[in-house]
């Protein structure tokens, strides 16, 4: 199926008002697409489905799935969808509301054990008629190292957005995820200095995570170095994290209970802060923070293989992969208007006008596709 083809059949999919995804992985020149032909609402339950899930922020509530395996394109992605010069529009109640509610953070973090807090808003920007698979293109083609998906369910709505955020990849034993925080803008140079406030909010989220997965009958952990990672024109501080475990199989529904939220969306200690969003925030996050991707998708991913090692399935490696990504720089789309989720973590070093200024920043990351 070509790159043309799978686009074709997503719009008839979204003409027809039926769920899909289209998705492409950091990095990928491919495309992937799940298609599903009646629009009932399959829930994740055990996390041994396969197909794509869509999971929200509140652990507690269920995820959805498009059941099935991918198709994938055999073709490279070839056209060229610029983004535009949208400039996101701000109001200034918004901006007093959020500095508000930073200032009620800056105040539970003095008075309390919590140490961090990712508080977020919800902007509305408002759109001529532009298809969303349009949008998609536009985000695809501009934000290569981000996993870039569009996805929508007649029951639910239709969500896009441009994500650098790893939650999990499982593959067999070998597990690889991140610890990623603190943001600056990019202005040419991924040689920037980081301040000791960015340092100190993403070694917390680098800490808490690592603390999480030693709960795991480990075999090998890995922890990278910290470095800065470019994500349009943002940077961020990011360290990689990967590992084996002793046994294949993982209990991958632990395994997320675990990691997510991660103090990258949530917090420290996680039920404080996510006891602050609840109460605080003022507005639904639904499924921004949550985490999506591909659910154990068997494929035969063992690199170059000998001509005779081909012929003899003994030797192919055919394993469950899972992909999962924190929902980030994302939107929900209507006919009308485009709803862009936007956040960013307080500590006690955090300044309120700032960190408004940090959430316009990265709301512009996706309105320069609409
Ligand atoms: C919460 C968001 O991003 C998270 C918060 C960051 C920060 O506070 O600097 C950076 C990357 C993400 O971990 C968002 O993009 O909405």
């Amino acid at each position: 199926m070509t790159t043309e083809d799978l686009f074709s059949k997503a719009n008839a999919q979204y003409a027809k008002n039926l769920p899909f995804v289209l998705y492409r992985k950091p990095e990928a020149d491919l495309l992937n697409g799940l298609f599903q032909e009646d629009d009932f609402l399959h829930k994740v339950e055990t996390f041994e489905e396969t197909g794509f899930v869509f999971s929200p922020f509140d652990k507690d509530k269920t995820g959805i799935l498009i059941p099935g395996i991918p198709e994938v394109t055999t073709d490279y992605i070839e056209e060229k969808a610029s983004l535009r010069s949208t400039i996101i529009k701000t109001e200034s109640a918004a901006e007093a509301a959020h500095i508000q509610l930073v200032e009620k953070a800056l105040a539970a973090i003095q008075n309390s054990v919590l140490q961090k807090v990712v508080l977020s808003r919800e902007q509305s920007q408002e759109i001529e008629n532009v298809n969303p698979i349009t949008i998609f293109k536009r985000l695809l083609f501009n934000y290569k190292t981000a996993f870039v998906y569009i996805w929508h369910h007649p029951q639910v709505g239709t969500w896009l957005g441009a994500t650098p955020e790893t939650l999990l990849s499982l593959r067999g034993r070998k597990f690889e995820t991140m610890a990623l925080a603190g943001t600056q803008k990019f202005t040419g140079s991924v040689a920037v200095t980081w301040g000791d406030k960015e340092i100190y909010e993403q070694q917390l989220v680098t800490d808490e995570i690592i603390t999480n997965l030693q709960s795991f009958d480990l075999r090998s952990l890995h922890v990278g170095d910290r470095e800065t990672h470019q994500a349009g024109t943002l940077l961020h501080l990011r360290t990689l994290i990967s590992g084996t475990f002793n046994t294949e199989g993982q209990n991958l529904k632990s395994l997320l209970k675990a990691l997510h939220p991660t103090p990258a969306v949530c917090g420290l200690p996680r039920d404080l802060a996510k006891d602050f969003i609840m109460q605080e925030e003022n507005y639904d996050r639904a499924f921004y923070t949550g985490f999506l991707g591909e659910l154990n998708i068997l494929r035969d991913t063992s690199k170059k293989r000998s001509r005779r090692n081909v012929e003899n399935l003994a030797y192919k490696t055919l394993k469950n992969e899972t992909k999962l990504f924190v929902n980030l720089r994302c939107m929900q789309y209507t006919d009308s208007k485009a709803l862009i989720y936007i956040g960013g973590g307080i500590t006690v070093a955090s300044n309120p006008k700032l960190e408004w200024q940090e959430t316009v920043n990265k709301a512009q990351t996706i309105a320069s596709a609409l």
